[in-house]
């Protein structure tokens, strides 16, 4: 078996869920089209409520700043009451909801709406979390060894809550130290690790991400002074030679060697 030592440095583990915890294929296959095949219908169902008005003017204000981009699709202010008016809202936040999605944009808007409609399947038992059979043992271990973990993903935090909350192997939320989304910064922006490290309290050197994305996110953390280690899973995207050589890698987080608990 292939052994990635990890620095005496490193105190924290920081994962990326998408391609590292858990299957690309679970986002893409089941919480991906639940959010198509469902968010007309729930925003019909929630549209008056607070929390679903506070998604809208979140996606309304994205759509703002998107409006200069090819196929953006814009939401307009609520100008009045009545059906009609609400009906079309809703449709132009669907439209909006499925343009984002075609080019899996990571905003914040698109997250929180997301977060907030898995919670009704997750919490019915309809939906339950995938992850890599290694994933679970190895934090175990890592914990043992007084590692701390935190997941940082594109994800909302109540998403990730929801996801480790309900998962093939039940709730696993005490397994982490903290969790961190797109709130802190973009995955792909080096000042979101320095974020983190100053949040936890500790240097960027102490903590080692594991991501699957090696163009922007693992760049970005690297920038930042954070150690990576990229992780190849079945159904991720390929790499290069040059990232094959360039990055540690790993295809199992229990390839990871931690000195401390030797
Ligand atoms: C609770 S994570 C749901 C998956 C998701 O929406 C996503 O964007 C995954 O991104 P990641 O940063 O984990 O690769
Ligand atoms: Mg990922």
């Amino acid at each position: 078996m292939v052994v990635l030592s990890v620095p005496a440095e490193v105190t924290v583990i920081l994962l990326d869920i998408e391609g590292t915890t858990t299957p690309i294929a679970f986002v893409k296959d089941i919480l991906f089209p639940y959010i198509k095949e469902n968010v007309k219908e729930y925003l019909q169902t929630h549209w008056e409520e607070e929390e679903c008005q506070q998604d809208v003017n979140l996606l309304r204000k994205q759509a703002e700043e998107d409006a200069h981009l090819d196929g953006a699709v814009p939401i307009p202010a609520a100008s009045g009451n009545g059906v009609d008016n609400s009906q079309q809202m809703i449709q132009a936040v669907v439209d909006n909801v499925y343009w984002q999605m075609s080019l899996d944009r990571k905003t914040t808007a698109l997250k929180q709406l997301q977060g907030h409609m898995w919670r009704a399947a997750f919490t019915a038992g309809s939906m339950k979390a995938e992850f890599f059979e290694d994933v679970v043992p190895a934090i175990r271990k890592w914990r043992e060894a007084g590692m701390k973990v935190y997941i940082y993903s594109s994800g909302s935090v109540e998403a990730q809550k929801l996801l480790f909350g309900h998962s093939t192997e039940g709730n696993i939320l005490e397994l982490f130290d903290g969790h961190f989304d797109t709130k802190i910064g973009h995955k792909v922006e080096s000042e979101s690790y320095r974020k983190i490290a100053n949040s936890i309290g500790c240097s960027t050197n102490n903590i080692l991400f594991l991501t699957d994305v090696t163009l922007e996110e693992a760049s970005a953390a690297e920038e930042a002074d954070v150690h990576v280690a990229v992780v190849v899973r079945p159904g991720n995207a390929g790499l290069t030679d040059d990232e094959k050589t360039y990055y540690s890698l790993i295809t199992s987080f229990s390839e990871l060697y931690l000195p401390s608990s030797a």
